[in-house]
C-alpha cells in the first residue's frame, strides 16, 4: 500500500514541475510523471520506486544538486539513488545530446533493479507518446527532438538492446513492441 510519503512526493513533483510542459505539445509536464509512476506501479513498483518515478526528472530539469539534497532530506537515500540512476545530466548547460544518451545507455548494464524498472517505465511512456504523436503529426514530429529522426530511432533501439541484456522483465517486451511499431512507421 502507498503511504503519505507517496502523497507528499505527488505534491512535491507537481510543484517542482509546475511551469514545465512537454515538448511541442504544451501538455503539463506532470502528465509524464503521473504516467511513469502509473506504469511503474503496474509493473510491480514498491513505494520508493513509485516515488522515484514521480521525481525521476527533478534533478535533471529542476535544480540539479540542490534538488538532489532536498529529495534526500524528504524521501531518503534509496529514492535519491534511484532518481540519480535515471538522470542523464545534472549540470547546466547539459553535455551534448549524443554524449548524454551514450552515457545513459552505458550505465544500463550496472543499474540496480529499481533503476531499471523506473527507467523502463520512463522510456516506455516516451515511446508510447512518440508513437501516438507520430501517427498524428507525421515526419514533423522529429523537429521537437534534439536527435531528430535518425538520432531518436538510434536511441530507442540502443535502449532496447541494452535493457534486453539485463535481467529480463515483461516491461522490456512491451518497450520493444512499441519501438518496433515506431520503426515500421518510420520506414513506410
Ligand atoms: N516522447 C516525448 N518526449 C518528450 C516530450 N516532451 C519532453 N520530452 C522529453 O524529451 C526527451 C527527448 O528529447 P531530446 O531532445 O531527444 O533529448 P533531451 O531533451 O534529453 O535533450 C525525453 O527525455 P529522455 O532522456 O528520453 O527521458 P527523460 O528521462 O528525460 O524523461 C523526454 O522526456 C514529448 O512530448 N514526447
Amino acid at each position: 500500500m502507498l503511504s503519505e510519503r507517496f502523497t507528499a512526493a505527488l505534491t512535491y513533483a507537481t510543484q517542482l514541475h509546475a511551469n514545465q510542459v512537454r515538448k511541442g505539445s504544451g501538455v503539463p509536464y506532470v502528465a509524464h510523471l503521473l504516467g511513469v509512476a502509473s506504469i511503474a506501479l503496474e509493473y510491480g513498483a514498491n513505494e520508493d520506486e513509485a516515488i522515484a518515478a514521480l521525481l525521476h526528472d527533478a534533478i535533471e530539469d529542476q535544480g540539479g544538486a540542490a534538488t538532489r539534497e532536498e529529495i534526500r532530506r524528504r524521501f531518503g537515500d534509496n529514492v535519491t539513488a534511484i532518481v540519480d540512476g535515471c538522470t542523464d545530466a545534472d549540470t547546466t548547460p547539459k553535455p551534448p545530446w549524443r554524449q548524454r544518451k551514450e552515457a545513459y545507455i552505458a550505465h544500463i548494464p550496472t543499474a540496480s533493479p529499481s533503476v531499471l524498472l523506473v527507467s523502463l517505465a520512463d522510456k516506455l511512456y516516451n515511446a508510447q507518446s512518440i508513437l501516438k504523436d507520430y501517427r498524428v503529426l507525421g515526419e514533423s514530429l522529429w523537429e521537437r527532438f534534439q536527435g531528430r529522426k535518425e538520432g531518436t530511432l538510434w536511441y530507442y533501439r540502443a535502449l532496447v538492446d541494452a535493457f534486453k541484456k539485463t535481467e529480463s522483465t515483461v516491461i522490456i517486451d512491451e518497450l520493444e513492441r512499441v519501438v518496433a511499431q515506431i520503426e515500421v512507421l518510420a520506414s513506410s
